[in-house]
């Protein structure tokens, strides 16, 4: 049976939560424990000794990820207890060379991790031939939000070196069994079960993933797909976190209930009272797209109705969100159909023909161009840049697993800003 190391990485900055934390994932079987970086950041060595204390036989890992002062870093690590000090693979090779000879004379096993490094290859061998201990396969958060992969880098490095190779970078448990059939021997995991409702579980998926991997590989969906199924998991309001507290509509109110929009805009420009060219823009959608319909906010007239919706329903229609009003609003809430405005109010207007479909529009605050990403629920409304739409979703859901853990201590008494430490980290 293949037995890699499960290294779990407590990316968390709180360390009274870390030690807990680490105690429920080394529950669900983890071996090696990561005090990451953002947790060294913030609070120093301390993280390291607090961990060695709680954890008196297990392999500490100091996420310390040196750039300079390989022996003073190595050492500080080193004696507060760690057993494997990280080093940036990028580092000069003087750095490199100074980790290697402080960890031969603490004890201690160096990693180095290629995370941005333009050759992983060719750096892995001199990393090797330097003495490095292990290489780490890492593509760091950002970097992953934009769609690299930690298994694709792993798998450029197998056979390669004859040091034991780590992965980390967004691997779950389905993407670590996969690293375990490239060649990892530590699996190193953060997000996905620091960041869990249930760190014990995740830790223990992931336990049984890699001890039993199995290679089928998921069926490949197109860009569109992947950002809709992200988009399908996650909240506008974690959306608009992710985007730095950007993208919002406002003025915007959901007329119809538990239902939720999501798909790319086609846009209407048309005038209060003139329903012919959101009515026509209903034919030019695709199948999940939404309609995005400015009417100048006027809430004293309708372009939207009862037979319009039906229209959009069967051309497959995500949605429909207006800068102006609805009526017609009991039936379809009776259809279930997602349906977002200003107002309702019962009168139509004339179908006169101005306007335009599928030109950039002003929408409750926001601009929305044709294509640009839309999701809506019962909170509101948020418009996504196209360009930006797959990180975004990569973001919102990372927004979505930082608040599960979360949700979770406040279910056992924690208030948030216990959770949070609140008050330590007001800005000063
Ligand atoms: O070093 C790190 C970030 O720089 C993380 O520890 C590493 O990427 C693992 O975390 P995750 O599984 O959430 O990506």
């Amino acid at each position: 049976m293949t037995h890699a190391t499960l290294q779990v990485a407590l990316d968390i900055l709180e360390l009274h939560r870390a030690v807990r934390i680490a105690e429920e994932a080394v529950a669900g079987g983890a071996d090696w424990i990561e005090v990451g970086t953002p947790l060294i950041k913030s609070e120093g060595m301390a993280a390291v000794r607090q961990i060695r204390e709680a954890f008196p036989g297990r392999v500490i890992v100091a996420d310390m990820k040196i750039a300079d002062t390989g022996t003073v870093e190595v050492e500080m690590a080193a004696k507060a207890g760690a057993n494997v000090v990280c080093v940036l693979a990028d580092a000069d090779d003087t750095v490199i060379a100074e980790c290697v000879r402080a960890a031969h004379l603490y004890g201690v096993r160096v990693m180095a991790d290629l995370i941005n490094v333009a050759d992983p290859v060719a750096r892995a061998r001199d990393l090797a031939s330097l003495g490095v201990d292990i290489v780490n396969a890492h593509v760091g958060i950002d970097q992953q939000m934009i769609g690299k992969n930690s298994v694709d880098l792993l798998r450029s490095l197998a056979g390669e070196v004859s040091i034991p190779l780590a992965v980390a970078g967004g691997l779950d448990a389905s993407t670590a069994a996969q690293a375990v059939s490239v060649g990892a021997d530590i699996v190193i995991v953060g997000g996905w079960i620091v960041k869990s409702g249930d760190v014990e579980g995740s830790a223990r998926r992931i336990r049984e993933a890699i001890d039993a991997p199995s290679v089928a590989s998921p069926a490949k969906q197109s860009m569109d797909e992947e950002i809709r199924a992200l988009f399908m998991q996650v909240s506008a309001p974690n959306v608009t976190d992710a985007m730095h507290r950007k993208g919002a509509m406002n003025g915007l109110f959901p007329l119809t209930f538990g239902v939720k929009a999501v798909g790319p805009a086609v846009t209407v420009q048309s005038f209060p009272g003139d329903w012919a060219k959101p009515v026509e823009a209903i034919d030019v959608c695709k199948p999940g797209d939404v309609l995005v319909i400015y009417n100048a906010a006027a809430t004293h007239v309708s372009p939207w109705g009862e037979l319009a919706t039906r229209s959009a329903i069967n051309r497959g229609v995500a949605g429909v969100i207006i800068d102006g009003s609805a009526r017609d609003v009991d039936d379809i809430r009776a259809l279930k159909f997602p349906l977002f405005a200003r107002a309702s109010v019962p009168n139509a207007g004339e179908p006169k023909g101005f306007g335009e479909i599928n030109a950039e529009i002003p929408c409750c605050g926001q601009t929305v161009r044709p294509g640009d990403w839309i999701v809506a629920d019962e909170s509101g409304a948020v418009v996504v840049p196209k360009e930006r739409a797959y990180e975004v979703a990569r973001r919102a859901l990372e927004v979505k697993k930082n608040e599960e853990r979360v949700r979770a201590e406040i279910a056992r008494g924690s208030t948030l800003a216990e959770v949070q430490e609140l008050y330590k980290w007001e800005k000063k």
